[in-house]
């Protein structure tokens, strides 16, 4: 993103970002309710208001998503940028099994058989972690605790392969003791993948544990950005060192970072998962 501006009605609401998306690297953008961080995330996807109005511009492979036409936009959209939200229920049908969205949403970006779908919806259950995945797709969204339907909304969001995914504030509903398997889980998927991952979230005890580099907005504005270490250890900005004044002590010391090949192992995840 190159200086870009939005406004929604006669309200500017970010003043001019610049951020980038690194592939196998998870940017964490952090700051108070309303800076403007779901905004961010909306925008990428050109998903805001009817009466938001954007300047500058959203490069993804060469191209400015923001003069691209609204029918190429639906493909970057389906298959090139995947997106979850703090609510997995918002990205799913409640009357549809789980193969029906996973394979529908499949089939509607990429034409494969119906055969082929399944065999993919069953490898994107297996790689998100959800036990018994022949039995998973039989069920609807309302047989699945909230950690196991975000998982859900997760393969949703990568079973087209994106190089890009979009979490905003992935774990922020989630019993807390369910949130790390899911922040692993993205963790994981980054890495396996390749996937650029912008994670939105105002809690930087998550950030801490998780992002490669983060930038901090504050009321429409980055006034900082850099690697997680330099952000966390030697905040150049005021409102940056009172964001991580608020982290609870132990939080605060475990910002010592662990490095980005800490993330639990698989056995540990799928105790977790079991859990859930
Ligand atoms: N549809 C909309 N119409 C008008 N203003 C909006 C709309 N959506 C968001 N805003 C405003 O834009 C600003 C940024 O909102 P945004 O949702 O991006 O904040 P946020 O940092 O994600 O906060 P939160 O964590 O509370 O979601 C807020 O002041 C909000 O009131």
């Amino acid at each position: 993103m190159r200086d870009l501006k939005i406004r929604i009605g006669e309200r500017e609401i970010l003043h001019g970002i610049n951020l980038d998306l690194i592939p196998g690297q998870i940017t964490g953008l952090a700051g108070e309710s309303g800076s403007g961080k779901s905004i961010t995330g909306l925008a990428m996807l050109r998903l805001l208001p009817k009466n938001a109005k954007t300047e500058g511009s959203i490069t993804f492979e060469g191209r400015d998503l923001l003069a691209l036409p609204e029918r190429d936009m639906g493909r970057i959209r389906g298959q090139h940028v995947g997106m979850v939200f703090q609510d997995p229920t918002a990205s799913l049908h409640p009357m549809l099994t789980i193969e029906r969205q996973l394979t529908d949403h499949l089939r509607a970006h990429t034409g494969v058989s119906k055969k082929e779908a399944r065999e993919r919806a069953l490898d994107v259950l297996r790689k998100v972690r959800v036990p018994l995945p022949e039995t998973a797709l039989k069920k609807y969204p309302h047989q699945f605790s909230g950690g196991q339907l975000q998982r859900i909304a997760i393969a949703v969001a990568i079973i087209c392969e994106p190089r890009i995914l979009i979490a905003d504030e992935p774990t922020t509903a989630l019993d807390v003791t369910v949130q790390a398997g899911v922040l692993r889980l993205l963790r994981q998927l980054c890495d396996d993948l390749g996937l650029a991952v912008l994670l939105i979230t105002h809690d930087l005890g998550v950030m801490s544990s998780l992002a490669d580099r983060i930038a901090v907005l504050r009321q429409g504005e980055i006034v900082e950005e850099g690697t997680r270490y330099d952000v966390l250890r030697n905040p150049q900005h005021e409102y940056t060192r009172a964001l991580i004044d608020a982290l609870p002590s132990h939080e605060r010391a475990g910002a010592d970072l662990e490095s980005a090949e800490s993330a639990a192992p698989v056995e540990e995840i799928s105790k977790e998962v079991g859990n859930e």
